[in-house]
C-alpha cells in the first residue's frame, strides 16, 4: 500500500475538563474518501478543525505526506494543500466567479510599464477549470451572491484543486442544498479524489456516506468506534457503531438514513 496522504496517531483534545478527542488515531489515502459520522458532540468538527489549522490537538501527532505535520492556522493548513469547506461558505459574495476564483493570485501583465489585472486571461483559467471539472456557471462575472449554494460549493472546490490542493475537509457540505445538486455535490466530491486529492467529509446522512465515501470512521465520544470499508459494512452495523448498541439494539432509527 502506498504511503498514506494524512496519519493522526493517538490524537487528543481537551476544551479545559472536557476531553472532547481521547486518542484518535486513522489515516486518510491519497484519492481516498473519507466519511466521518457520529453523533451530536461525538468530536467530528474538533477533529477537521486540529487538521486544518483551526485548533491545537492537546496531545497526539500526524503525518501528512510522511512528515510530521502542524497547521498553526488555517492559513498555515492552507499552504500545505489542506482546506475545509464549510457551510457557511468561504467565497466574498460582493465580487465575481473570476475575482474569487484567483483571490490574492492574480494574472497581471504590463501595460506601459504598469501592471493591470489580466482579466481576459483569468477569465479562460477559469473557465477551462470549471469545463474541466463539468461546472456550468452562468456567467464567470456574475457576483458570487447571484450564484446557488451549490455553484458556490462547486467554485470553491474547483478552486481548491486549481490551486494543487491535496486534502479537502468538508463539513456537512449538503445540508443547505436540495437533492439535485447533493447529486452533482456528491458526483463532484468522486472526481476531485479520482485526481488523487484525499476528501473527508462530515455528513449526518447515512445514504450520502455510502454513496460517496471508500471508507467509514465512526467517532463516538472522541474515540474512533469503527474504521470499515464501506464496501465491507452496512448502514445498521454503521448507526450500531453510532449509537454504542448491539446490533439488535434500539435507538438506532433516530439516526438519519
Ligand atoms: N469551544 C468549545 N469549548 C468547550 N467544549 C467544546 C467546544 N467545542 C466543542 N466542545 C465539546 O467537545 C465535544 C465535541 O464537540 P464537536 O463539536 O467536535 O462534536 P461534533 O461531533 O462535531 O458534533 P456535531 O455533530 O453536533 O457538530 C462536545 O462535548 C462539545 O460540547
Amino acid at each position: 500500500m502506498s504511503e498514506p496522504l494524512l496519519v493522526l496517531d493517538d490524537v487528543t483534545k481537551n476544551y479545559g475538563a472536557i476531553q472532547a478527542l481521547k486518542g484518535i488515531s486513522f489515516s486518510i489515502g491519497r484519492g481516498e474518501v473519507v466519511a466521518l459520522l457520529g453523533d451530536n458532540g461525538a468530536g467530528k468538527s474538533t477533529l477537521v478543525k486540529i487538521i486544518s489549522g483551526g485548533l491545537e490537538p492537546t496531545s497526539g501527532r500526524m503525518l501528512f505526506e510522511g512528515k510530521e505535520f502542524l497547521a498553526r492556522s488555517p492559513s498555515e493548513a492552507k499552504d500545505a494543500g489542506i482546506e475545509t469547506v464549510y457551510q457557511d461558505l468561504s467565497l466574498c459574495t460582493n465580487v465575481d466567479v473570476v475575482a474569487n476564483f484567483f483571490m490574492g493570485r492574480e494574472i497581471t501583465r504590463k501595460v506601459l510599464g504598469v501592471p493591470v489585472l489580466d482579466e481576459r486571461a483569468m477569465e479562460g483559467v477559469v473557465a477551462k477549470a470549471l469545463a474541466d471539472a463539468g461546472t456550468r456557471i452562468p456567467s464567470l462575472r456574475a457576483n458570487v451572491e447571484h450564484l446557488s449554494g451549490g455553484q458556490r460549493q462547486a467554485i470553491e472546490l474547483n478552486r481548491f484543486v486549481h490551486w494543487g490542493g491535496k486534502l479537502v475537509l468538508l463539513d456537512e457540505p449538503f445540508a443547505a442544498l436540495g437533492v439535485e445538486q447533493t447529486r452533482r455535490g456528491l458526483d463532484m466530491i468522486r472526481k476531485v479524489a479520482s485526481q488523487g486529492i484525499g476528501v473527508v467529509i462530515i455528513t449526518h446522512i447515512m445514504q450520502q456516506a455510502f454513496q460517496v465515501a471508500d471508507r467509514i470512521v465512526v467517532i463516538r465520544q472522541g474515540v474512533v468506534a469503527g474504521d470499515v470499508a464501506t464496501s465491507q459494512t452496512s448502514p445498521d452495523a454503521v448507526i450500531n457503531m453510532i449509537t454504542g448498541e448491539t446490533l439488535a439494539g434500539a435507538g438506532a432509527a433516530s439516526v438519519a438514513r
